[in-house]
C-alpha cells in the first residue's frame, strides 16, 4: 500500500476482527492518544511510524491473533516488547489469558506500564527484565517482534516454555529465515503475512510459529 494512502485509525482493526466488544474498541481507539503522548517523550516507535500506529504496530502485532487464539487462563510473555508490541494489542483482543511484557530497558517497560494502568488491563504485566533471566517453565506461548535472531529468541524462548502440545514461540520475522531456521534447528509453521491482511509494507513479513 503506497504511504499516501494509509489512513490510519482504529477503524482498521474492527474490519479485521469484527466481533471486538465497545470496551475493546475503545481501547484500541485510546491507543493513538497514549502514543502519540509517549512518543514526544521517548521513542518507542519510530517517529517516522508514529502516523501509522494501527497499520505498522497494532495490526501487524494482532496478525498472531488471526493465525493463533489465546485461551482464558493461558500465559504468554512477550520478549522485548518495547513500547508495548506485540503484547498490548494482544492483551486487548485476548482480555481473559495473562501476559507478561518483558524488556530490558527500563524507560520504555515505564511506557507500557502507564499504557496498560490506563487501559485498565488487569490482566497485564510489564516487568523491566532480560529475556535470559526469565524463570524456567512460566508461560504456554512466548511472542516477540523485531528483537534477536531466530536462534537466540528459541534458545530463550525453550527455556521459558511449559511443556504442552500447542505450546510455543510465535514471532514476527523478517531478514533471511532459511539461514536463520537451518542455524535454530527448529522446524517452525510460517505464515506468510501479505495474504493474511493485504499490506506489504512490513520489514517482518512472516509469522513463524515454532513448537515447544
Ligand atoms: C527493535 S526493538 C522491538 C520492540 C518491539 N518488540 C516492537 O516490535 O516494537 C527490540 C527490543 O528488544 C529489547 N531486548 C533486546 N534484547 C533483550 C533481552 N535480552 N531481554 C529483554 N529485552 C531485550 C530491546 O531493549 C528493545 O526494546
Amino acid at each position: 500500500m503506497p504511504e499516501q494512502d494509509i489512513q490510519d485509525s482504529a477503524e482498521l482493526i474492527t474490519a479485521y476482527f469484527p466481533d471486538l466488544t465497545p470496551a475493546q474498541k475503545a481501547q484500541f481507539a485510546a491507543l493513538a492518544e497514549l502514543y502519540h503522548f509517549w512518543n514526544q517523550r521517548i521513542n518507542v516507535i519510530s517517529r517516522k511510524d508514529i502516523h501509522a500506529l494501527y497499520e505498522r504496530h497494532v495490526l501487524h502485532s494482532l496478525s498472531i491473533g488471526l493465525c493463533y487464539r489465546f485461551q482464558p487462563g493461558q500465559q504468554v510473555v512477550d520478549i522485548g516488547t518495547g513500547g508495548g508490541f506485540p503484547g498490548i494489542p494482544l492483551a486487548i483482543l485476548f482480555p481473559e489469558t495473562q501476559f507478561i511484557l518483558i524488556d530490558s530497558v527500563g524507560k520504555k517497560i515505564r511506557v507500557v506500564q502507564d499504557i496498560i494502568y490506563q487501559l485498565k488491563l488487569v490482566h497485564v504485566e510489564a516487568w523491566q527484565q532480560r529475556a535470559e533471566k526469565l524463570p524456567a517453565a512460566c508461560c504456554d506461548y512466548a511472542v516477540s517482534r523485531a528483537v534477536a535472531p531466530l536462534p537466540v529468541l528459541w534458545q530463550w524462548a525453550r527455556h521459558i516454555l511449559k511443556a504442552g502440545k500447542e505450546n510455543g514461540l510465535i514471532c514476527l520475522k523478517g531478514g533471511d529465515l532459511s539461514a536463520e531456521i537451518r542455524d535454530c534447528g527448529c522446524q517452525p509453521v510460517i505464515h506468510a503475512l501479505y495474504p493474511l491482511l493485504q499490506r506489504d509494507y512490513f520489514q517482518e513479513k512472516y509469522l513463524l510459529f515454532v513448537p515447544v
